[in-house]
């Protein structure tokens, strides 16, 4: 079962099972295999999707793990900075968990699901339970965008995190720039002429980002090739690629499953790919929010912590419940 919506309409989508074509993937930040939902992709109209009755049955108890706390975040990300500066790390991404567990509440997925859309809606907000897992998410970060019929494809560089009425320093412009320029390189193998805008501000809810733009025309067969090079981007693992990627494995307790990884859905004249941020995973007794930031050699543990207490707040401003 899964339900989603795209960004700026608010029409909602499942996926019908129909036939056997891929119709959405979710892909994992690390290696694995994706959750694929086949079939033909389906309108639901608000009121069926309000009356659906969500048995989490199928999903696993809420883990007990006590979630790292201020103090332990603060000394982890202090050490994730000495390495950097001793690598010399353009940046490296770093998240954690945050546990919310529903006690003695019933949450409504439906109603979340259009809280988020209300808040977010520049996000592709998405729903699911399939195979034991669920996950629910609301961002608005596109990893690609290709056009079927033009053969443009268009991807943004986003990163650096602030709330909205904070002005930008250079810590976040330090930590967008090398995303964009990462990004640019890899497009510049694929196309003679690579558009790129100029940086601006991203609103998603309570904070903001800084993002570039990026449009080419490709050639269709070189689509995959283009999707596997850029993922996972400096947005969400960092630079280089094969440092960052062992480091996280270190300095992160747990897998990251589908959170940081990207989200493709085959629509009849694009195929669309997004980046699963502000997301969490489903459990029958709660939920895991996942989130994370960039570090570089400027952050400041506390300012990183405060960043994922904001970023967490994207879920869980945005969960509605209702008594037993
Ligand atoms: C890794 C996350 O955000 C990324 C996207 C935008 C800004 C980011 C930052 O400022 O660190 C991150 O790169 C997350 O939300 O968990």
């Amino acid at each position: 079962m899964l339900f989603f919506k795209l960004p700026f309409d608010d029409q909602i989508f499942t996926c019908d099972a129909s036939a056997d074509k891929v119709a959405v993937s979710f892909h994992p930040f690390a290696e694995g295999k994706e959750l694929i939902f086949n079939g033909n992709i389906k309108k639901v109209s608000k009121a069926e999707f309000l009356n659906l009755n969500i048995d989490l049955s199928s999903l696993s108890e809420l883990p007990l793990q006590a979630d790292e706390n201020e103090a332990e975040y603060c000394a982890k990300i202090s050490e994730v900075i000495s390495f950097v500066r001793e690598k010399k790390l353009p940046k490296l991404v770093v998240s954690r968990r945050k546990t919310v567990p529903f006690v003695n509440q019933k949450i409504s997925f439906p109603q979340t699901f259009l809280n988020l859309a209300k808040t977010y809606p520049n996000a592709l907000v998405y729903f699911f339970i399939k195979d034991g897992q669920g996950w629910i998410g609301a961002f608005s970060e596109i990893l690609g965008s290709f056009d079927k019929s033009s053969s443009v494809f268009k991807t943004m560089a986003l990163a650096g995190t602030l709330p909205k009425d904070e002005e930008w320093s250079s810590k976040e412009v330090g930590e967008q720039k090398p995303v964009a320029d990462y990004i640019c390189d890899i497009l510049e193998k694929y196309a003679v002429k690579v558009e790129k805008s100029a940086t601006t501000d991203h609103i998603s809810g309570n904070i903001k980002h800084l993002r570039t733009d990026f449009s080419l025309t490709i050639d269709a067969h070189n689509l995959e090739n283009i999707i596997s090079e850029l993922h996972p981007t400096p947005a969400v693992c960092g630079i280089p690629k094969e440092v960052c990627i062992p480091a996280i494995e270190v300095f992160e307790d747990q897998p990251r499953n589908l959170y940081a990884g990207y989200i493709e859905l085959n629509l009849e004249n694009s195929v669309q790919y997004f980046v699963n941020l502000r997301c969490a995973e489903v459990f029958r007794g709660g939920l895991l929010v996942y989130v994370g930031g960039g570090i570089t050699a400027a952050s400041s543990p506390q300012k990183e912590w405060r960043e994922t207490e904001l970023k967490s707040e994207a879920i869980i401003k945005n969960l509605h419940f209702t008594k037993y």
